[in-house]
């Protein structure tokens, strides 16, 4: 059995539905598990309807704009007389009730942002069948159980497996089923963090024992650069767990973080391949040795450098870092650099300004706090002499640390 995955690019219009079911076509003999996240942008969008309604602003004309984004791709794509239009207005009308129901915050953020897949897949499923492929629309929050962290779930690993045992691949061959979304014990929608459909790809591929998973992308594979910032990044054939792991906790988003562990556990191999030419090679992740990596080097933009300083001249000490971490902690800040001296300690995390602004709230109570913002991280791993002396140089270093393997510069751009 094996899962693709399908991201927001690969089904952000009519014709690019139509080249996903081409791909399915390809494979519908299956078995097969294939997860869809939402149309294009559609998670920013919900995101603004969700922020609109909690601050009491008018939210219709930005649902009115992603409702007829949705129809002009279903009228496209099917006749008049399809039940699909229909089942996209009662989607969208379904919003309005979640807007006056007694949600916190949260939790109304996942039950309408968690929608955007309920409507792709929706869509995806319908064509797929009337392109003549078989295959069954299943609802993800049956199978994926979380807790009730609303909007970071996590996953209950015992009794999603458990509820799959149900997903019978000798009767439906190909299921179309969505990324990104749970269900908690109290029975609501969870989502699993921005960008988790890759999660739930790995999810369904280590619950069922996939043979491997498939994640389709605009890019030829894995590249040594994100190509939109280095033209010339070159594609890996195959990486081994160990450096594509690496590669996205340092920020490459061409993966979601979460995605490499259950896959790398059980020993699964993660296909990156591309959606327009899917004849080429793409990259292979699995268990592997890779002599003479060229240099690795991601970009990790909107980061904070924040500085912590006594006030009294006492030297920066385990107690006063018990202070930050604990702060740190509490607001789940996960710090991507750091460097202390005799009387301060820096450190750099990503800018999400609720977060940070309580952050340092709390840090000004036990000492002296600065911060810049608009920074970008830059990670090279795997170094050699002229890229570790081309990014120290950059303009604009605030901080640099290296290893013997890897080079971080923090530059303000
Ligand atoms: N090392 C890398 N190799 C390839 N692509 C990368 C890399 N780092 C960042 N990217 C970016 O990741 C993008 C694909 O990921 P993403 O946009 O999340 O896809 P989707 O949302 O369709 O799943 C590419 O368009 C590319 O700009
Ligand atoms: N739609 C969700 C989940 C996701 O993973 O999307 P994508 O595969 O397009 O990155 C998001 O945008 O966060």
């Amino acid at each position: 059995m094996r899962v693709f995955k399908f991201g927001g690019a690969s089904v952000k219009n009519a014709p690019a539905v139509v080249n996903t079911a081409s791909i399915i076509h390809a494979n519908v003999n299956g078995p097969l598990m294939v997860v869809v996240s939402a149309m294009g942008k559609t998670t920013n969008a919900l995101e603004l309807i969700v922020n609109a309604i909690l601050s009491k602003q008018d939210y219709k004309n930005e649902l009115q704009r992603l409702k007829d984004y949705h129809l002009n791709i279903t009228n496209e794509l099917f006749k008049a007389e399809h039940p699909i239009h229909k089942e996209i207005i009662t989607v969208f009308d379904s919003i309005d009730d979640l807007s006056i129901k007694s949600f916190s915050e949260d939790q109304l953020y996942d039950q309408v942002v968690s929608l955007g897949e309920i409507l792709s897949t929706l869509i995806v499923a319908a064509y797929v069948n009337q392109n003549g492929d078989k295959c069954t629309w299943l609802d993800a929050r049956e199978f994926i159980k979380t807790d009730s962290n609303y909007r970071e779930s996590k996953v209950d690993w015992d009794s999603s497996k458990l509820a799959m045992t149900s997903i019978n691949f000798e009767v439906v061959k190909c299921y179309v089923t969505q990324g990104f979304i749970g269900r908690s014990t109290d029975g609501l929608t969870t989502t699993l963090g921005r960008e988790g459909s890759d999660f739930t790809a790995a999810i369904f591929a280590s619950c069922l024992d996939a043979t491997s998973v498939t994640i389709w992308k605009d890019v030829p594979g894995v590249m040594n650069a994100d190509p939109k910032r280095l033209p010339a990044a070159i594609v890996f054939e195959e990486l081994p767990f160990k450096e594509a792991a690496e590669m996205t906790y340092y920020g490459a988003s061409v993966i979601h973080p979460k995605t490499i562990k259950p896959l790398a556990n059980a020993g699964i191999p993660l296909l990156v391949k591309n959606f327009d030419n899917p004849k080429l090679p793409g990259t292979r992740i699995h268990e592997c040795n890779v002599d003479d990596l060229p240099p690795l080097i991601v970009f990790k933009d909107n980061q904070c450098l924040i500085s912590c300083k006594v006030v009294d001249y006492t030297f920066i000490d385990e107690a006063q870092l018990g202070i930050i971490f604990k702060a740190l902690a509490e607001l789940s800040i996960k710090i991507n650099l750091m460097q202390n001296s005799a009387i301060s300690f820096s450190f750099c995390v990503d800018f999400r300004e609720n977060k940070i602004l309580k952050l340092i709230e709390s840090l000004q109570h036990h000492f002296e706090v600065y911060y810049n913002t608009g920074l970008t991280l830059i990670t090279i791993k795997n170094y050699d002499e002229k890229t570790f002396d081309f990014y120290r140089k950059q303009k604009g270093v605030m901080l640099e640390q290296s290893s013997r393997s890897t080079l971080q510069v923090l530059i303000k751009a």
